[in-house]
């Protein structure tokens, strides 16, 4: 049946009788279609029945359905015309793992950083309202979504918008990507188990004289807001529905159809299960949150011990630490698992911290206790740490605090894209006064930069890459390398090439083919100025590599440094192009920017010529 769905209006056609076929189809091909190319499979496995009944119930693409994260559209993506390109998920040139305006008229609003889709949704609600458009605006948002700030801001805002038409669908499946963490999530769990309504109702009906219980026992269902509290969403202002069973197509479909009548912000409660018919994903929906290829009938196999990733480096490290300093604390902005810390968490439960998904939050907390001298160190993906800039120049740099930011995922991060690579955060840390930042060139200079950062009395943050680098030894040592000092790690003529955090390594083997200088710069901030100014002295010319925008980012420090000293040279950046660069293996991303050895030695030669030391200078 599957095969013969190819938009929603063709899902409209069918009798309800065979939407319940359809769900177990949809969810086989998703299973299938995911161990095959990797993917979000926890997230996707939960919400095929609410797709298919918000697809059969609204008039979409006319109504907006926006998806919070997105990790959680597949079945979405399947039934708006892209089945066939499911094979392609996340690969270069194929379809993205979030939804994208580009991709189809059914993905209405782009995500994939979390807690944006009530906010979207709301000014598409109330846009339609402007322009006197009747339609439909629905935000389906997740219980982990659903603590981050923005998503208040956003109820707070819709809860007095009161003619609009917005339904806020709450999935709750009781997990962020790990265990959800929160008072939000000891509330949700309340109204769904019904204590709520059943403490609530008792304390009511033992607090009403006679007459008056009589009353409320008649008009029960209609009285509920005189004798019981109102429930959190409805102080807020909207309509509260629920929680009702969001895998139950006889409940979903009238419920959605009798909202679709309702005006003013509806809020919908939906209990989904992570995982969803896939009996080890329902069991550990962890493990197959985000999973790479796997064997559907086997599931997912321990991997054959390989390379640390740079993730078990840090983890490693903050342990190590942790155990000398009693300072220490780690924080977590939702990201336990992908950022290394379930070691941690087990070792030192007490100076662990999951803040839930609240980045700007985690960031001044951990000012609050650097405050009282303590040591925080805030593990956060470079893209995420996007969120909490004012808080780190705000409340942390502006006040000199002392907090440690472990930067995972800078730089491209492959399959999930130009939402979540990081390519910013050297532009974006080094013009903040007090920072000093620093990019990690192999996995032991990763963990001597954690303690370096760990040791300086101020903000600092270390950056590396997903996944694993070169597999040098690690140290087991503590041991800091002197606050902005760079090293030449190969000598040559006529060019020198300053190298940044992962561009290292391919610069080398740049080097080695134009017999080029070499030196690894390791800070950003402070940037070792005598360095540059004596690869400038001793080289005709310059280039800067970096795994990060070339603009603002460290080739421009090094430009800037020249300027300053008054030396002019002529300068090659190399970095990440002015563009968001899309999904697909990371390798295969930077090897299109120009950033592996290749890459390198040809932009070198293209700009400055192929014999050395001569040098075809185009513009001085
Ligand atoms: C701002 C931001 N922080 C962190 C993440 C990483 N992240 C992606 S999905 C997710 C969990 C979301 O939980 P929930 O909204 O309940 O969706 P579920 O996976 O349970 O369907 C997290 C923390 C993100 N995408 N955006
Ligand atoms: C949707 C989301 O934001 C996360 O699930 C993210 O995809 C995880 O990325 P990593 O696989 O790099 O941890
Ligand atoms: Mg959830």
């Amino acid at each position: 049946m599957l095969n013969t769905i190819n938009s929603p209006a063709d899902l409209r056609q069918l009798p309800r009788t065979q939407l319940k076929p359809l769900a177990d189809e949809l969810r086989a091909f998703i299973l299938d279609s995911v161990s095959k190319t990797g993917g979000h499979l926890s997230s996707n496995l939960g919400t095929v029945e609410l797709t298919i009944a918000l697809h059969y119930v609204f008039n979409t693409p006319e109504d907006r359905i926006v998806w919070d994260v997105g990790h959680q559209t597949y079945p979405h993506k399947i039934l708006t015309g892209r089945r066939d390109q499911m094979s392609t998920l996340r690969q270069l040139d194929g379809i993205s793992g979030f939804p994208r305006r580009v991709e189809s008229e059914h993905d209405t609003f782009g995500t994939a950083h979390s807690s944006t889709s009530i906010s979207a949704a709301l000014g598409m609600a109330l846009a339609a309202k402007t322009k006197g458009e009747d339609r439909h605006a629905i935000a389906v948002i997740g219980d982990g979504a659903m603590t981050a700030g923005m998503a208040f801001e956003a109820m707070n805002n819709a809860g007095i918008c009161e003619d609009v038409n917005l339904l806020v669908i709450l999935n709750d499946n009781d997990m962020s990507i790990s265990p959800p963490v929160g008072a939000l999530n000891r509330y949700l769990a309340r109204l769904m188990s019904g204590q709520f309504y059943a403490k609530a109702k008792n304390v009511g009906k033992s607090m009403l004289p006679g007459p008056v219980l009589e009353l409320a026992k008649r008009f029960e269902e209609h009285a509920k807001g005189m004798i019981v509290p109102a429930t959190m969403f409805e102080e807020f202002g909207f309509n509260y529905i629920g929680p009702i069973d969001g895998h139950d197509l006889d409940s979903l479909i009238p419920t959605l159809q009798n909202l679709k009548n309702l005006k003013g912000p509806q809020f919908l409660h939906v209990v989904t299960k992570k995982g969803q018919g896939y009996k080890l994903a329902e069991a550990d929906p962890v493990l197959y949150h985000g999973p790479g290829k796997f064997n559907p009938a086997e599931g997912i196999k321990p991997a054959a011990a390989s390379k640390q990733t740079y993730t078990q480096v840090f983890g490693e490290w903050l342990c190590d630490m942790a155990a000398q300093d009693k300072t220490l604390v780690g924080i977590t902005p939702a990201m336990r698992e992908g950022s290394g810390m379930v070691r941690f968490e087990q070792k030192f439960p007490d100076r662990y911290y999951d803040v839930g998904i609240a980045e700007q939050h985690a960031v001044t907390f951990a000012a609050g206790m650097a405050c009282e001298g303590l040591k925080p160190v805030v593990a956060i993906y470079s893209t995420f740490m996007q969120r909490a800039y004012d808080q780190l120049i705000h409340d942390v740099a502006l006040q000199n605090l002392d907090v440690t930011f472990a930067l995972d995922r800078a730089g491209l991060v492959g399959a999930d894209g130009a939402t979540h690579a990081g390519n910013y955060d050297l532009a974006f840390l080094r013009c903040i006064p007090n920072m000093v930042v620093m990019a990690a060139s192999d996995e032991n200079e990763c963990r001597r930069m954690l303690t370096t950062a760990f040791e300086y009395k101020g903000p600092a943050s270390v950056r590396y890459p997903r996944g694993s680098g070169s597999g040098v030894a690690v140290e087991k040592t503590l041991t800091a390398i002197p606050l902005g000092k760079g090293e030449v790690r190969r000598e040559g003529k006529g060019i020198a090439i300053l190298a940044f955090g992962t561009m290292v390594a391919p610069a080398l083997a740049a080097g080695d083919k134009l017999n080029a200088t070499v030196a690894n710069m390791r800070f950003i901030k402070p940037l070792d100025v005598e360095l540059v100014k004596q690869l400038a002295a001793g080289h005709d010319a310059l280039v800067t590599v970096e795994e990060g925008c070339i603009m603002g980012g460290a080739g421009a420090a090094v430009a800037e440094a020249l300027a300053e000293a008054g030396i002019v040279k002529p300068i090659l950046h190399l970095g990440l192009p002015d563009r968001f660069i899309d999904h697909g293996d990371a390798a295969q991303l930077l090897a299109k920017c120009g950033l592996d050895s290749d890459g390198i030695a040809a932009s070198i030669v293209q700009r400055f010529g192929k014999d050395q030391p001569r040098l075809v200078v185009n513009n001085g």
